[in-house]
């Protein structure tokens, strides 16, 4: 199959773009029924394909999930071109399992100004920091990253440059802002390295190749939208709620985003948090109509705010997000904290820990100001009387002489903020990086300490979907 629907013309009618979401599911189908086949034997460990194939190790480095998800197509894929594959996050990885295997595939996002992912600290400090034997050793290096930063992909080029330095060969592709023609570079040469690397036994692909796959996207319609912010100095923020043609939720976590392309944009996905959890009975996201310069909506937040009706459908995918899911942090005590759309990815979080009868947690949540932006506060406020909340703290930034930020509420906090983490808390912070996420990094090393936010990073404690 290949990617045609993200390729719809500029203008495509609502019932293009609807029919060619339809024949992708179809196709998809078919390809999910062979992926059935190939065993995850945990969720990022190894996948069998034949037992004999020859060993082949499949990293990612990935803040928001497009490098995990690239990484996860190739594992599929190359397990099923019978490879012995393993798959870990740059953090699972040690010197004698990269030693061990004589070909490997990497996919490393670069985040923040230059930096490494998040959970990638550890291998960045440990095995990148020393040396290995890797003479011999065969890599390929896909580095994901976006031109308008200055130092565009500069952690996947690091890595690379460290795998020459010990040794093994191979090449590096840069990708800007998931650009196509780059990722298609990107499978040809994994195809290549397929071939080469099976010799003999390998299969011919089928011509039109299928395995770099956008996720998987079904029709949904959108039931409704709600304007949660009226009067506000802000932009309109929208709770939009969805719900599949076919009736059926797929399954997601909390922490998990919604992908999904505009008829008038239709080459660039976008991802929202999700705020809802499968039991709600409905997909939903929070969205604020973004105004450019001129005045003239964005793309995206137009046609999702304005441009589509009640009623009309798009297509919509779930992305895996792990470095954002409760994951091993589900019985710990929370520390949520976000500002403005960024609530999206906390309530996911919140809903799931009071549907799974957990409370201990605590929302530090920031906007504007307390008449107009106080969305969700009944919510809110009945989660904090029953119990499900055991603290919750809203920053008003506009709010006159009472006017602070959420990281001005955690130096405020900073006993309690100690306290809790003591006690084990792991802290998810969701909303804009500029401001709100630097901000908060800031307040967390000075209350904490360097060494103790790198001990939450290193313990997956301290985790982040900034924007
Ligand atoms: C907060 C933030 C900071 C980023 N900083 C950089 C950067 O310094 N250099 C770069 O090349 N790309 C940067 N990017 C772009 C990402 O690398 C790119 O979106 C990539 O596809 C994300 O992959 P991931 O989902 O696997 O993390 C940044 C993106 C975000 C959201």
């Amino acid at each position: 199959m290949s990617l045609d629907w993200v390729l719809t013309p500029a203008r495509v009618s609502g019932a293009a773009a609807l029919l060619a979401a339809y024949a992708a599911l179809c196709l998809r189908t078919g390809w999910m029924a062979r992926q059935r086949r190939l065993a995850f034997t945990h969720d990022s460990e190894e996948l069998a394909g034949h037992v004999q194939g020859p060993p082949v190790l499949v990293v990612f480095a990935s803040q928001t999930g497009q490098a995990e998800g690239l990484a996860r197509a190739a594992a599929r894929m190359l397990g099923g071109s019978g490879f012995r594959v393993t798959l870990l996050p740059v953090d699972r990885l040690d010197g004698a399992v990269l030693r061990s295997h004589p070909h490997s595939l990497w996919m490393l996002s670069t985040t923040g100004e230059g930096d490494a992912p998040d959970h990638a600290l550890h291998f960045v400090q440990k095995l990148l920091a020393g040396a290995q034997d890797l003479s011999g050793h065969r890599c390929q290096v896909l580095a994901l990253g976006d031109r308008e930063y200055r130092q565009f992909c500069s952690f996947g080029i690091q890595v690379h440059e460290w795998l020459l330095a010990q040794g093994a060969e191979g090449d590096l592709i840069c990708v800007d802002n998931m650009e196509r023609a780059a990722l298609q570079a990107w499978q040809g040469r994994v195809n290549e390295l397929r071939q080469a690397w099976l010799g003999q036994d390998a299969e011919a692909l089928p011509a039109q190749d299928e395995w770099l796959l956008p996720p998987a996207s079904e029709p949904f319609i959108l039931k409704r939208r709600t304007l949660l912010n009226p009067g506000s100095q802000g932009g309109p923020l929208y709770l939009l709620e969805w719900e599949p043609v076919s009736g059926r939720l797929p399954a997601w976590q909390s922490g998990d985003l919604a992908s999904l392309a505009v008829p008038a944009d239709p080459d660039r996905p976008r991802d929202y948090s999700i705020a809802s959890i499968v039991e709600d009975g409905s997909l939903q996201m929070l969205v604020r109509l973004s105004l450019r310069d001129d005045g003239i909506p964005g793309l995206a937040s137009g046609w999702l705010c304005e441009g589509m009706a009640v009623g009309d459908s798009l297509a919509l995918a779930i992305r895996q997000h792990s470095s954002f899911r409760l994951g091993e942090n589900r019985e710990r005590p929370l520390i949520l904290i976000g500002n403005g759309s960024g609530l999206a990815g906390l309530l996911g979080h919140l809903k799931a820990r009071v549907r799974a009868g957990r409370g201990d947690q605590w929302l530090v949540f920031g906007e504007r100001n307390s008449r107009h932006d106080a969305f969700c506060g009944e919510q809110l406020a009945q989660w904090l009387r029953e119990g499900w909340l055991q603290r919750l703290d809203q920053a008003w930034s506009r709010d006159g002489d009472g006017a602070r930020y959420v990281q001005d509420v955690l130096l405020q906090q900073q006993d309690q903020l100690k306290a809790w983490v003591q006690r084990g808390a792991a802290i998810y912070v969701c909303g804009s990086q500029q401001g709100m996420g630097q901000g908060v990094d800031r307040a967390l090393r000075l209350v904490l300490g360097d060494t103790g936010v790198q001990a939450l990073v290193h313990e997956g404690r301290y985790r982040r979907d900034v924007y």
